[in-house]
């Protein structure tokens, strides 16, 4: 026994050689077992009980084990946790085996290559990346493969930051590289949490045939490297990838990741999951591969205005036609994962439910064209005649499978009667076996008269003839060998059953072989039509994503942005989808962006929380709307096409430098101002405000002054540094807006609206007072605030921000009378200053009287009213 061991470790041992860096999942039996180091780690990681091998052995060799029928589940465990597993299965049959059976590594799943999916992850995408850098041209080949569906992009990148933005962007988890990646870039990457896999060998020949269309040398080096881990780890057949096609990032509109994140588009940034995001607002496909597509678009809104307007009109075809649309959804929900069953199939993994669930989805294809028949126009026609139904495959399946196949592709019961002769004889015998076998039944019941006689079957002795104990005198023994005594009941063979079980038992070998051997045929043959089902999938997923955007347009009133080119942005009664969607439609106030060709910048002024970043925010999110070809939340819309979005939105740290709020700021900042055009969308919000006033003020004047002159692109810019409102004087291109507030009964009440101008004061002690902030606290805030501006005033701006316990002192009684009339606790008796009783209530209506919204004749009444109060004896 020891020995055997010994044999069996070596043999487990030269295999981990090979994989030091993966879990070894090697097959013993109906189990999968892990050992020594990778025993310890997965007993814990797995929660499975840690024994060991030889535990009488001075030295115990670690182990634990997993049910081979229950192995995708752990596997699944390890690899979402960034780890890989090494599949070994025995290769040959036990009982053939000579020595030690032979066994190999099968599979190699990793984070970037794991394909089974459950039904939660069915709408996200996996991407394996890969890079390499050519420090000739100072650039790098950057590709990257889904292998479940077999898309395969590549493209040319000019910077590390732009491959990092690439990685984010997917969300890869795994990243392959050889040698020529930095290790500071590497670094990068495992910040990120991305697993690092080397590929420093490289054979051309590992998917040639997909790659022939690109010719650049990097492209090709870094398809090679990706499709050399790829064969490497997958070991199975990947007939399913589609040929390379090369992208363009710069033919999207771009969005660096930081922005993607702050914007919150996929993912929410308190809980990470898709609610509370832009994608949550647009989905409602029908289809897990749609649910995909969308994603893609959401990242990579379009830049091309005749191919946003082709989706547009597509969209607003929909729209207007409901019962079609409806008609297209109800046949959308029937349609599996035509993607991932393609790349099942392909990898010669897919069962004959796998063909049922194809043909059930190409069996809604026809309905499918139906509906876009019926959609009269030329787009749609089109659509309607390049849809390939697939016809010939949905035959092919329909004639041999069974409705309700089973899992194993090995056991018989998948062709369909009538589909193959041999099978249908076989099948006969069979029957005609079974048939002899009930007839023997009771035939033997009659001639012995033992009633409880039965004919059964088990895998050691075949078919048996039972009698109880009680009954075995019954029986006359020269016809009847014994096979097998058990407590209660002897079992028995006669020549005659054996003939027949040789004859039912090689019927059912030959039946269930040729049954494997059809289907088998038949996945080949549907495997050639592939990438016509891959084309299909690509169609039926477009259509469900634009389904989506016209059932989400609808239901909330969305409409059909215009684009021109002469930089007028001109939204009425825009909405922000997301806050509107949470808070409800009727809570929600809209509001307008007014921006023609000369407005360059909006300088946003208005209290905390009154809905600045809603407001910058919600136009980032209606121009990638509008760029994806969905239409946006607003009464009307006319915009100019961007060609990227800059944001300095949030608190949210750096995602991979944890480099301090200021100093991302900053770096963002320069993003934006070093790479924006006039034709890009820069979005600041509150700039400057993680250093000292004077410095923010002063960098946040600069950055406005440069964006003015040289970098022209549309801006919005919040802050609370009212000084800079004055800018408008110089800069004739910026324009002031305030997000409305005013105080009633000494209550900060928000408005949520837009208006022109700048606002008149912060309201930041009131916010602190909804914060519920002590009130002795507030009253100090107040009177140091107080201070402030009285020497603003006698000083000149600013003059003096050192404040000393001393220096505030002298102030404060009167200025606690002032707070304390704001904040409505009336117990100091307001004769304590100069002003009459009279003029004190006059003074108070004064200040709260919000200037803004009331028209000029509202301000001569007021002002009238005071005079004659004033004059009254
Ligand atoms: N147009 C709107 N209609 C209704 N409620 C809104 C609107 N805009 C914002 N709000 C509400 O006001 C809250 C604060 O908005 P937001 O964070 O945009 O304020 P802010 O002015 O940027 O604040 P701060 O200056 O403190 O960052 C939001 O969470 C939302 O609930």
């Amino acid at each position: 026994m020891a020995k055997k061991n010994t044999a069996m470790m070596e043999q487990y041992q030269k295999i981990k050689d090979q994989y030091p860096d993966a879990f070894l999942f090697y097959r013993i039996g109906d189990f999968y077992e892990l050992f020594n180091e990778d025993a310890v780690k997965g007993a814990q990681l797995l929660e499975l009980t840690l024994t060991a091998r030889n535990h009488k052995a001075e030295n115990p060799i670690p182990m634990c084990g997993v049910p081979h029928k229950a192995a995708q589940g752990y596997i699944d465990t390890l690899v979402d946790q960034g780890y890989k597993v090494a599949i070994c299965e025995q290769v040959e049959d036990p009982k053939l085996a000579q020595g030690m059976v032979k066994r190999e590594v099968i599979q190699l799943v990793t984070p970037g290559t794991q394909t089974d999916n459950n039904s939660e992850t069915a709408k996200d995408n996996n991407y394996l990346a890969s890079v390499v850098y050519s420090a000739t041209l100072d650039q790098y080949g950057f590709s990257y493969i889904e292998l479940s569906t077999g898309e395969l992009k590549v493209t040319l990148l000019d910077s590390a930051d732009a491959v990092l933005n690439e990685v984010i962007n997917l969300s890869s988890k795994e990243i392959v590289v050889d040698d020529s990646i930095s290790t500071n870039l590497i670094d990068n990457f495992k910040k990120l949490g991305i697993l690092i896999s080397p590929q420093n060998s490289v054979d051309e020949e590992n998917g040639s045939e997909i790659i022939t269309n690109i010719d650049n040398e990097l492209l090709r080096l870094s398809l090679n490297v990706l499709l050399s881990y790829v064969a490497e780890t997958q070991k199975r057949s990947l007939s399913h990838i589609q040929p390379a096609r090369q992208y363009q990032p710069n033919s999207y509109l771009k969005i660096d990741h930081n922005s993607q994140y702050n914007l919150e588009l996929l993912k929410n940034i308190r809980t990470g999951k898709k609610s509370g995001t832009l994608l949550w607002v647009v989905d409602d496909t029908k289809t897990a591969m749609g649910g995909r597509k969308l994603k893609q678009w959401v990242e990579r809104p379009l830049i091309k205005q005749k191919e946003i307007e082709a989706r547009q009109s597509l969209v607003e075809t929909l729209l207007d036609n409901y019962y079609e649309r409806n008609e297209l959804r109800e046949a959308l929900i029937k349609v599996y994962d035509l993607e991932r069953l393609a790349g099942r199939i392909s990898f010669g993994g897919g069962n004959a439910r796998d063909l049922i669930q194809l043909k059930s989805s190409l069996d809604q294809i026809p309905k499918i064209k139906h509906v876009l028949n019926q959609l009269d126009t030329p787009e749609f026609q089109q659509i309607y005649e390049r849809l390939d139904d697939v016809h010939d495959v949905y035959q092919l399946i329909d004639e041999a499978i069974v409705e309700d196949a089973p899992i194993s592709v090995k056991d018989g019961g998948i062709i369909k009667h009538g589909y193959n002769d041999q099978l249908d004889k076989y099948r006969d015998a069979m029957q005609n076996g079974k048939k002899w076998l009930a007839d023997l039944e009771a035939k033997e019941r009659q001639l012995t008269g033992i009633s409880n006689l039965k004919i059964g079957y088990n895998r050691v002795f075949g078919y048996f003839i039972e009698v109880t104990k009680g009954n075995i005198a019954k029986l006359d023994d020269s016809r009847y060998n014994r096979v097998q005594t058990l407590t209660n009941a002897e079992r028995f063979s006669t020549p005659e059953l054996k003939a027949k079980e040789s004859l039912i038992l090689e019927a059912q070998e030959k039946s269930r072989s040729l049954e494997y051997e059809i289907f088998a045929k038949i996945r080949e043959q549907i495997k050639q039509q592939i990438p016509r089902v891959q084309k299909l999938a690509s169609g039926i997923s477009s259509i469900d994503v634009l389904q989506s955007f016209a059932t989400i347009s609808e239901r909330e009133q969305f409409v059909k942005p215009k684009f021109n080119h002469d930089k007028l942005l001109k939204l009425i009664n825009a909405r922000h989808p997301v806050v509107e969607q949470v808070m409800g439609s009727q809570k929600y106030v809209p509001n307008d962006v007014l921006m023609d060709a000369k407005t360059k910048i909006l300088l946003i002024t208005g209290p905390n929380m009154s809905g600045k970043s809603t407001y910058m925010r919600q136009l980032a999110l209606i121009v990638i709307l509008a760029q994806m070809g969905c239409f946006v939340p607003a009464e009307s819309a006319v915009m100019p096409i961007f060609d990227q979005i800059f944001t300095r939105i949030g608190a949210a740290d750096d995602l991979i430098s944890g480099k301090s709020t200021f100093m991302v700021e900053m770096k963002e900042a320069n993003q934006a101002i070093q790479n924006a055009t006039e034709n890009s969308l820069i979005l600041f919000d509150e700039l400057g405000r993680g250093t000292s006033t004077y410095d923010g003020v002063a960098l946040a004047q600069a950055i406005i002054e440069y964006i003015h002159d040289k970098v022209h692109a549309k801006t919005m810019f919040s802050t609370h540094y009212h000084e800079l409102t004055g800018l408008s004087d110089e800069l004739k291109q910026l324009k002031n807006v305030h997000v409305g507030a005013s105080e009633k009964d000494g209550h900060l009440v928000f408005l949520h609206k837009v208006l022109d101008g700048a606002a008149d004061k912060s309201y930041g002690i009131n916010v602190a007072q909804l914060a519920g902030l002590p009130t002795d606290l507030l009253a100090r805030a107040q009177s140091v605030l107080d201070h402030f501006e009285n020497n603003d005033e006698e000083t000149g701006k600013n003059a003096n921000l050192a404040i000393t316990p001393e220096s505030v002192s002298v102030e404060t009684e009167a200025a606690e009378e002032q707070q304390l009339e704001l904040f409505k606790v009336e117990t100091q008796p307001a004769e304590k200053s100069n002003l009459s009783k009279k003029e004190t209530k006059i003074m108070n209506e004064i200040e709260k009287t919000d200037l803004m919204s009331l028209n000029p004749m509202e301000v001569m009444n007021l002002v009238y009213q005071w005079k004659q109060k004033l004059n009254e004896k």
